[in-house]
């Protein structure tokens, strides 16, 4: 018979799984709210009457904040530290809240550049991911495994729920960013800062010899050339060029007088030569045989530059990486990071 410590470990765990969404609910009530910029602002720490002062919560709920700030420490979004023993079931007077290295990159005062300490600032990427758009495609899960594509009878209903995302939002990610103009705009300010946050790191010393020999990159869905300019501006050795829809090449204008080309076309039919493909937040919206079509395209866009010719792929997928022996960004960055400490 199973142990009642068992039993109990058991619905503990459930409860865990249940309740995981209010971390990222809690995360984006503190960035809504503008926390990490209020502790920022008392000098990294800030005791709650800081707090209250600071942050707009209705008198009436103050009272509330302790919890969501416990709940907060508890997940290490801040930390949390207690001087004054508190009485059972209180919160001790002297608590004080600190950022941690995850909510410093939250700030996004401009005083934090002038303090040396700046850091391209997460929070909007971190709000598209909690966006509303992505919890209703993700409540749609069990929905669109029922809905079969091949039942002729259904094939609209099948069509318009191609992926979950599309049956809970009537368009694919894509067609939304079109058609939406306001959450276009948040789609690329949330992926511009993942993209400058990138940038950043690339920019680090550590990084260079993953950039030695190249002449030329293709930054493939490259958004607004973020990324690639920043590889341009750091190693000016490598000519940067970005192959986008056309729809968003119209929009892409170029800040620096044109370090980055920007070329209009569709991944699915052609990827421009060069000597290295990047495949930044790409593959990850697109089937299996979508995948392996943009990783042969991007093979014969480097075939003619072997056997330098390389691609990076940023992408959590299992798989698929018997077409180019591609490489994550994610997988190369901390072997870099390990190289560049030891030496
Ligand atoms: C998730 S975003 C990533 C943008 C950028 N790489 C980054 O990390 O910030 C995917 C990008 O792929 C582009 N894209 C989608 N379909 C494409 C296609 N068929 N051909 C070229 N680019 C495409 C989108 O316009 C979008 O900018």
């Amino acid at each position: 018979m199973t142990s009642t410590a068992e039993l109990l470990q058991a619905e503990a765990e459930l409860w865990c799984h249940a309740f995981g969404y209010l971390k990222s609910m809690a995360l984006q009530c503190a960035i809504k709210l503008g926390i990490p910029n209020a502790i920022h602002r008392s000098g990294g720490t800030a005791s709650l009457p800081e707090l209250h002062a600071a942050l707009p919560v209705a008198a009436s709920k103050r009272s509330c904040v302790s919890r969501i700030m416990t709940f907060l420490a508890a997940s290490g979004i801040f930390s949390e530290e207690s001087p004054a023993a508190a009485a059972d079931g209180e919160v001790a007077a002297g608590v004080r809240y600190s950022l941690t290295p995850a909510s410093r990159l939250l700030v996004d005062d401009d005083d934090s550049v002038t303090s040396g300490s700046h850091h391209t600032c997460l929070s909007q990427f971190m709000l598209l991911c909690c966006s509303p758009i992505n919890f209703r495609a993700s409540q749609s899960l069990d929905d669109w495994l029922r809905v079969d594509e091949l039942d002729g009878d259904n094939h609209a209903a099948a069509a318009a729920a191609e992926t979950p995302f599309m049956m809970a939002n009537g368009a694919s990610l894509y067609g939304l960013t079109s058609r939406d103009a306001e959450f276009g705009a948040r789609f690329s300010e949330g992926m511009g800062s993942d993209s400058r946050f990138v940038a950043e790191i690339l920019a680090r010393g550590g990084c260079a010899p993953v950039f030695a020999g190249l002449t030329s990159l293709v930054d493939v869905g490259g958004g607004d050339g973020t990324t690639a300019r920043a590889i341009a501006r750091a190693y000016p050795h490598v000519r940067c060029s970005v192959l986008e829809l056309p729809e968003v090449v119209v929009d892409a204008v170029p800040a620096d007088g044109g370090a980055v080309e920007f070329v209009a076309g569709d991944m699915m039919e052609y990827i421009p030569p060069a000597d290295a493909v990047l495949l930044k937040f790409v593959l990850h919206n697109w089937s299996d045989e979508e995948c392996v079509r943009i990783l042969k395209l991007s093979k014969e866009a480097i075939s003619t530059r072997e056997p330098k010719g390389k691609v990076f792929d940023q992408r959590w997928r299992a798989g698929g990486h018997d077409v180019t022996h591609p490489r994550s960004t994610r997988d190369v960055l901390p072997s870099l990071a390990r190289q560049s400490r030891q030496g």
